[in-house]
């Protein structure tokens, strides 16, 4: 375990997973040698397909699962010592949560606070403090003596990021945040992780969303049960590596020649998507010239 004076020394890196292996009792490998880094103050996408193993790794850095092999590092420290620190918040995907139990929002988000609390769990005022503060930050104040199932999508996936900033985590994982969720909440989620990222926290987010990272995420990490690319997303985000990462699964559009122009411009649109909102790469086959954000055809979310 790491001595405190380590922790300064540890830097920039934020998280470091070196080659790590989860196999499941039923002898399922679901990660397998996977190597990545993320640094302090930067927003990490976290993508593959279904079954990759990105709820695994997850739970890896949850200390959920113990690992077969490898290794894991949070701000400098073991898992253990870095939960133990309540540095580690997670953001669960909504098919998670039981939705039925009777637990108003403040209370979801007073839950941030019990790694604070003695064994007695008694709120003080400072834990009250939090939670008005992060209930203020998502915007859902005014939601606060509501049942969180009476929620939307959008609404219940603030809340559960209220939470996590009431835990004051500085690792937040967050996985799938924009399923079930509309653009305009998907855009203020994106804006609150940006002014986390500028607190130099550090997010990894799983998305099936690929038009957004771009957007919002400096890094990606393409994963299939290990990692198949990882870095900047300007550089990872390529219509290779995502064919490589996706395989057959990836729907995959050009449009070019007398479709798009009425001259002999070569330049072509590919638009490649599994089904949520799609990455579309602009420019002349084989080279990749500009990327944009596309937006889903009738904005089709799961
Ligand atoms: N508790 C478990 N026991 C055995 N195998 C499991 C268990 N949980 C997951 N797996 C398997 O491990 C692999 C990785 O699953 P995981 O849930 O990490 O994928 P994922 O990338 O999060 O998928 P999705 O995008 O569908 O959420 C899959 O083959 C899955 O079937």
């Amino acid at each position: 375990m790491s001595a405190p004076a380590e922790h300064q020394s540890a830097g920039l890196t934020g998280l470091e997973v070196r080659g790590v292996s989860v196999v499941y009792r039923n002898g399922n490998r679901a990660l397998d040698g996977a190597s990545f880094s993320v640094p302090k103050g930067s927003i990490t996408a976290l993508v593959g397909i279904n079954g990759s193993g990105k709820s695994t790794l997850f739970k890896s850095l949850m200390g959920f699962v113990p690992l077969a092999d490898g290794q894991i590092s949070i701000m400098g420290m073991s898992v253990k010592e870095a939960l133990g620190r309540n540095l580690v918040a997670y953001v669960p995907q909504s098919e998670e949560i039981d939705w039925s139990f009777p637990v108003l929002v403040e209370d979801v988000v007073m839950m941030g606070r019990y790694g604070h609390m003695n064994f007695l769990r008694m709120t003080r005022p400072q834990d009250r403090t939090a939670v008005d503060q992060s209930l203020e930050r998502v915007g859902m104040q005014a939601y606060r003596k509501r049942q969180i199932g009476e929620l939307s999508g959008g609404q219940k996936k603030r809340v559960f990021l209220a939470r996590a900033l009431a835990q004051e985590g500085q690792v937040i994982l967050l996985d799938e945040p924009f399923t079930g969720v509309d653009v305009t909440t998907e855009n203020q989620i994106i804006e609150l992780l940006k002014d986390l990222r500028a607190e130099g926290r550090v997010m990894l987010v799983s998305t099936h969303n690929l038009g957004s990272v771009p957007e919002f995420c400096d890094r990606a990490v393409l994963i299939n049960r290990s990692v198949l690319a990882e870095g900047p997303t300007s550089e990872v985000f390529t219509q290779r590596n995502l064919q490589k990462a996706f395989g057959g699964v990836l729907r995959h559009f050009v449009l070019g020649g007398e479709d798009l122009h009425d001259d002999d411009d070569a330049r072509q649109v590919t638009v490649l998507t599994d089904d949520e909102r799609p990455f579309v790469i602009y420019g002349e086959a084989e080279r990749k010239a500009q990327m944009q954000v596309g937006t889903p055809k009738g904005d089709s979310r799961k």
